[in-house]
C-alpha cells in the first residue's frame, strides 16, 4: 500500500484523464451471473475490459454499447510502471464509480490469463472501508481506508486474496464535486 502516492495536483488530472474515458465509454451498471445489480457503476480503458451479466465475468474487447474501449490514459500508465511492472503495461483499467451506499462483496480478482503479475488499484475522492483477506473464502480479514491518492498492489501471496469494499464515507472527499470514489484497477489480462 502507498498511502498519498498521488499528490493533489495528479489527482485532479486524473480525475480529468477518466472524464474523457467517460464521456466515450459511458458508466453502465452491471449485473451478476446470477441477474442481480451491482452497486458501484463501471466502464474501462485498454485494449479489453471486464464487463459482467448474465454470461459471465469476462475481459470483452468493446463497451457493452459495442464501441472500442478508449485507450489507458498515459497518466494512469505512469503509476503501472512505478509500482507494478516495467516489463510489461496493463492490458486493462477498469473504472469502478462509487456513489452514495455503493460497495463490493468479497471477492477474488481471477478473470485474468496469468496471475504473476500484479493488480494495482489506485483510489480517487471519497474514503472507503477496504477489506482483505486470504486465498480461501472466510478466515481473518483486515480492514484499512483507502484515501484519495492511495495506491494498493497486490501482487505475489497478495495476487489472489479476498478483498472487498464495505462501505465508502460519502462526501469525506472534496476532489470529485458531487462526492462519490472512483477506484481504478490495472491489470494484465494476457489472453
Ligand atoms: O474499489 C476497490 O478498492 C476495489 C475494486 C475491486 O476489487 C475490483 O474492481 O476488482
Ligand atoms: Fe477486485
Amino acid at each position: 500500500m502507498f498511502e498519498g502516492f498521488l499528490d493533489q495536483a495528479a489527482q485532479r488530472s486524473l480525475v480529468e484523464d477518466i472524464r474523457r474515458v467517460v464521456a466515450h465509454a459511458p458508466l453502465f451498471t452491471p449485473t451478476t451471473p446470477s441477474g442481480k445489480a451491482m452497486t458501484v457503476r463501471m466502464t474501462s480503458a485498454g485494449r479489453v475490459g471486464w464487463v459482467t451479466d448474465h454470461s459471465g465475468y469476462r475481459y470483452e474487447p468493446a463497451h457493452p454499447n459495442g464501441t472500442a474501449w478508449p485507450p489507458i490514459p498515459d497518466a494512469v500508465l505512469e503509476i503501472w510502471r512505478a509500482v507494478g511492472s516495467k516489463d510489461r503495461d496493463p492490458d486493462s483499467c477498469l473504472i469502478n464509480f462509487y456513489g452514495e451506499d455503493a460497495k463490493m462483496g468479497m471477492h477474488q480478482d481471477r478473470d485474468e490469463g496469468d496471475f504473476s503479475w500484479p493488480v494495482v488499484s489506485v483510489s480517487l475522492g471519497d474514503e472507503a472501508l477496504f477489506r482483505i483477506g486470504n486465498t480461501t473464502r472466510g478466515g481473518k480479514t483486515e480492514s484499512l481506508w483507502l484515501r484519495s491518492g492511495d495506491v494498493v498492489v497486490m501482487g505475489g501471496e497478495a495476487r489472489l486474496a479476498y478483498h472487498g469494499v464495505d462501505r465508502v464515507k460519502h462526501g469525506s472527499s472534496l476532489l470529485l464535486p458531487k462526492g462519490g470514489r472512483i477506484n481504478l484497477t490495472l491489470r494484465v489480462v494476457a489472453d
